[in-house]
């Protein structure tokens, strides 16, 4: 099979510049170059060792597809990979040889790495995306579900208000008649308003069979899954309040409110749960699930929120995991950073389903069709629109129209231009103590639920972990200068009032990647972790957390998945190489009130025109295979 290439090149993140010892010829070179790291080069070693290649070309390809994987690519596209370091003379080898070297090359012949011309796979990922692969096109050519007519058609009149629109509405009712919906749109645009609604179609699906639907509400962190729950479970109450400005109480006769009363209790009690948890984590196994292909999810109905979250492998594992006749509904914004771990799936199923042909007919506003299993929501119905329209003309790439809207400012969007530390310092120094002036004054009192609140009032965004705009430096700062205004020294890790990231899952004690808390004292003056996720409000003994950090600054990265009243994003360097479209669009949409830039219109721009894109083979993938007869990617 040949893949024309999608997207190519993720940004490098900061590179370990040790040198392998016992490198030389290309893999050294390249080494030497800081184009691959001494672990590629040792598993390229290993690898050629055990499948006896020697070829350096070879070799050196391995370690680029090793290299890939690490920064979030699931291959190596071998056409595009000189362009990784345009600005250093290296020895590439010839790109025709170096293609008949690879696809004749004994780790080919064994399987070892798989060659889908140009794109260059390590086995295991080539697996993962062809199962992907398949069976989402399996979900989406599968006989759709049966619907019953009448209970649709009842449902919807039921559902409609003043805060469903007819995209909403298109969308909902196109997840009802298939098994396979990905639910796509910025932030604001009624995604999660749509979710509800659908549920409420469900339940009458479902008890027009005599059922309950059972529906499982996932996302990849904890803190999403929350989010996801309660938004959800606000829309159905609020569908059922009289003095909301949704019209359902008054517009419906008393039986007709009686049976949309029914519906909504039935669509109500999802379980909510992070993916991991769906799933059914193993501790003895960090890659295989108790459920699979042998052993299904249950549900009639999975949610996955903050879908554009999720990695290959795992998307891989819940859908092995999926009877044909769950219905999946993927939510997601593709314009925000990908997952952490490789992949880029929700963008990929995006683009994949959109390819004409893909068993899909008309246009809607993405480009896909009115059978196709992707909707699109675009009309924002948030208030903040200074936020949308920044946030918007970043993802569209409008680098002027971004700094005009920074530099125009108004109540939701501020910009600081800072061009040295010192002037980001000095601009944000009363902002950041006042705030942890105040967790701690919470905390201190032993009032954990106010000084998580107020924690979650304002977040202090980077791009990086390292140097003076990253989150070590700001935390560091932000510790110092409390001492200064306390005039109490901040010493030792914890300390009451430190706010908290947790940066791991940890099943055992039900805290997971992404969550955040505030140290607190008990009323015996000693410290307990509070930490707010998935599940209510707990404490723990702050020994038994592993995988935390001090939170006066997160990276970018970190805020995936959750948002708060005001946010202010420090921008690096404009020569940052983390510095992407993708990153910035997502820093400004965890605001919900207010956003601050800090930073130099260089950046700005930078970031708006710096891609970040991954080497994958998934959305050409899914394009040859749901494209109809004669309708291949290349003769459309
Ligand atoms: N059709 C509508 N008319 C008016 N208001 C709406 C409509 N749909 C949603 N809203 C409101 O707009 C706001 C955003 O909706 P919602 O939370 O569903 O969007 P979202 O796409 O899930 O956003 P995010 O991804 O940012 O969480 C909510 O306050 C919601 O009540």
């Amino acid at each position: 099979m040949s893949l024309t290439p999608g997207p190519v090149l993720e940004p490098w993140p900061d590179l370990d510049r040790r040198l392998a010892r016992r490198a030389e010829g290309l893999l050294a070179d390249f080494n030497t170059a800081g184009v691959l790291e001494a672990a590629d080069v040792h598993v390229a070693q290993r690898v050629g060792r055990l499948g006896d290649e020697s070829d350096p070309r070879v070799l050196l390809a391995v370690a680029l597809a090793v290299r890939g994987v690490r920064s979030g690519s699931v291959c190596v596209d071998l056409d595009a990979v000189p362009d990784l370091a345009p600005d250093a003379d290296l020895p590439w080898p010839d790109a025709a040889q170096w293609r008949t070297a690879v696809a004749g090359s004994r780790l080919v012949e064994a399987g070892v790495l798989r060659w889908d011309a140009p794109l260059l796979y390590l086995d295991r990922y080539h697996r993962l995306e062809v199962q992907v692969a398949d069976d989402l096109a399996a979900r989406v050519a599968a006989a759709p579900p049966e619907v019953d007519e009448a209970a649709l058609a009842s449902a919807l009149a039921l559902v409609q208000g003043a805060h469903f629109s007819p995209e909403q509405q298109t969308a909902a009712e196109r997840a009802v008649r298939q098994s396979t919906t990905v639910l796509t749109g910025g932030p604001g645009t009624g995604k999660t308003t749509t979710v509800a609604r659908l549920l409420v179609l469900l339940a009458a699906q479902a008890r027009a069979r005599g059922q309950r639907p059972t529906v499982a509400l996932a996302a990849f962190t904890g803190k999403a899954v929350t989010r996801l729950n309660e938004a959800v479970a606000t829309e159905l109450a609020r569908m059922l309040s009289a003095d909301e400005e949704d019209d359902h109480a008054r517009r419906l006769a008393p039986a007709e409110l009686a049976d949309f009363t029914d519906l909504v209790d039935r669509a109500s009690h999802p379980d909510a749960l992070t993916l991991h948890r769906l799933l059914g984590w193993r501790p003895d196994n960090s890659t295989r699930f108790r459920h699979d292909r042998g052993n299904r999810l249950k549900y009639d109905v999975v949610v996955v929120d903050e879908s554009s979250m999720v990695e290959l492998t795992l998307v891989a594992r819940l859908l092995e995991s999926l009877r044909p006749t769950t219905r999946l509904v993927l939510v997601g914004d593709p314009g925000q950073l990908t997952s952490v771990g490789a992949g880029a799936v929700l963008g990929d199923v995006v683009r994949g389903f959109e390819a004409p042909g893909a068993g899909l007919s008309g246009s809607g506003p993405s480009g896909s069709g009115p059978s196709g299993p992707v909707a699109s929501l675009v009309v924002n119905h948030r208030s903040e629109q200074d936020i949308q329209a920044l946030a918007e003309a970043v993802r569209a790439g409008d680098a002027d129209e971004a700094v005009r809207l920074l530099r125009r400012g108004g109540p939701e969007v501020d910009f600081v231009e800072a061009d040295q530390p010192d002037v980001a310092e000095k601009a944000l120094r009363d902002d950041l103590v006042d705030t942890a002036i105040a967790v701690r004054e919470h905390a201190l009192a032993g009032r954990a639920t106010e000084a998580i609140e107020r924690l979650d009032q304002h977040r202090l965004l980077c791009a990086h972990r390292e140097g003076p705009f990253g989150v070590r430096h700001w935390n560091r700062l932000v510790e110092r200068w409390l001492a200064e205004r306390t005039g109490q020294p901040v010493t030792g890790e914890w300390y009451v009032g430190r706010p908290l990231l947790i940066t791991g899952n940890d099943y055992a004690l039900d805290v997971y990647n992404g969550e955040t808390g505030v140290a607190v004292a008990d009323a015996d003056g000693r410290l307990r972790a509070w930490v707010s996720g998935s599940a209510s409000l707990r404490d723990l003994a702050p020994a038994r957390l592993d995988a935390v950090e001090t939170m006066h600054a997160m990276t970018i990265h970190k805020s995936q998945g959750s948002q708060a009243q005001r946010v202010t994003v420090l921008l690096p360097e404009e020569a940052s190489r983390l510095l992407t479209r993708e990153l910035l669009y997502t820093a400004i949409t965890r605001a919900e009130k207010h956003v601050r830039v800090v930073g130099t219109e260089a950046a700005v721009r930078a970031a708006v025109q710096r891609r970040a894109q991954r080497a994958t083979g998934l959305a050409e993938r899914l394009r040859e295979l749901t494209a109809g007869p004669g309708q291949s990617p290349e003769t459309v």
